[in-house]
């Protein structure tokens, strides 16, 4: 039975710099950030939900959702919030779960370049068919069960600021609402099986992912919930 991965953080923690590495080594990671993207196209179940509720005027010149008006408009007020979420969170929970069912499924061997050559390099890692990950940013906050392992991509508030300011350029006071619309990563460490302390460089990062790894193929199955 293959291992099932819940990955998660906070906001620019580095949860995609995680799942960059692990998708160069071969192993398959359902992205939530980008389900929800796919869903809110033109056309996606999210979008005619949101466009009801909130408003044509989310809707930008060429017809797609404009998502950071949508983003401004629900991180500076929590009710907007709970409402997106409202409309929103059975509708991705249904798409992130039958992803995962379809992953489950699949039993060819996989045949990933990357394979190979990363089993040999660490002869612990498991192959690239016995594991799968799911990069879930709300995984905690919105309660998704169904993991072998949660891992945590940690980051401490001054660099995750810092970070969340230059990529997105926010303001101090945007990043910070962003910051604040999540459970603080000090809780998430309390219930997460494995950290990923990302508050130094990738290649440190990137380290700690593949010790993880090597530790997830000594371990037998445990405490998969198969009942998501
Ligand atoms: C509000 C939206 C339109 C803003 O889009 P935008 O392009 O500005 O941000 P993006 O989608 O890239 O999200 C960046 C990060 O923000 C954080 N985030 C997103 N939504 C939320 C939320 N409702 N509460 C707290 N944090 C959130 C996550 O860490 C995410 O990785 C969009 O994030 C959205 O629809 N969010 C709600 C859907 C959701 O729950 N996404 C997370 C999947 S579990
Ligand atoms: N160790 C690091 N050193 C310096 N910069 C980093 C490091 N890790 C990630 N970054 C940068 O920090 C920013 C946030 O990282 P990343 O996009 O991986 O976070 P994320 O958790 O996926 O964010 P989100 O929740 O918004 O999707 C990016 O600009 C990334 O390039």
């Amino acid at each position: 039975m293959k291992k099932v991965i819940g990955l998660t953080g906070g906001i620019a923690s580095g949860k995609s710099t995680v799942v960059d590495f692990l998708i160069s080594k071969g192993y398959q990671v359902i992205d939530a950030d980008q389900v929800v993207r796919q869903l809110q196209l033109p056309g996606g179940k999210l979008y005619e939900a949101i466009v009801s509720h909130f408003g044509r005027d989310f809707i930008d010149s060429s017809g797609q959702l404009d998502r950071a008006k949508l983003g401004k408009l629900v991180f500076a007020d929590p009710n907007k919030r709970q409402e997106l979420s409202t409309i929103q969170d059975d509708i991705i929970r249904q798409e992130l779960y039958a992803q995962r069912a379809r992953l489950l499924e699949k039993t060819e061997i996989a045949t990933a370049s990357g394979d190979k050559k990363f089993a040999d390099h660490l002869l612990m890692a498991p192959s690239v068919d016995e594991v799968f990950f799911m990069d879930i940013p709300l995984l905690l906050e919105y309660n998704y069960t169904g993991f072998d392992e949660i891992w945590l991509v940690y980051i401490d508030e001054t660099t995750q600021l810092e970070r969340l300011m230059a990529r997105n350029h926010f303001t101090k006071e945007e990043a910070k609402q962003r910051i604040a619309a999540q459970m603080p990563l000090w809780k998430k460490r309390e219930v997460a099986d494995r950290i990923l302390d990302n508050s130094g460089s990738i290649a440190e990062l990137e380290k700690q992912v593949e010790d993880a790894l090597m530790q997830l193929n000594r371990k037998k199955r445990g405490k998969s919930n198969e009942n998501c």
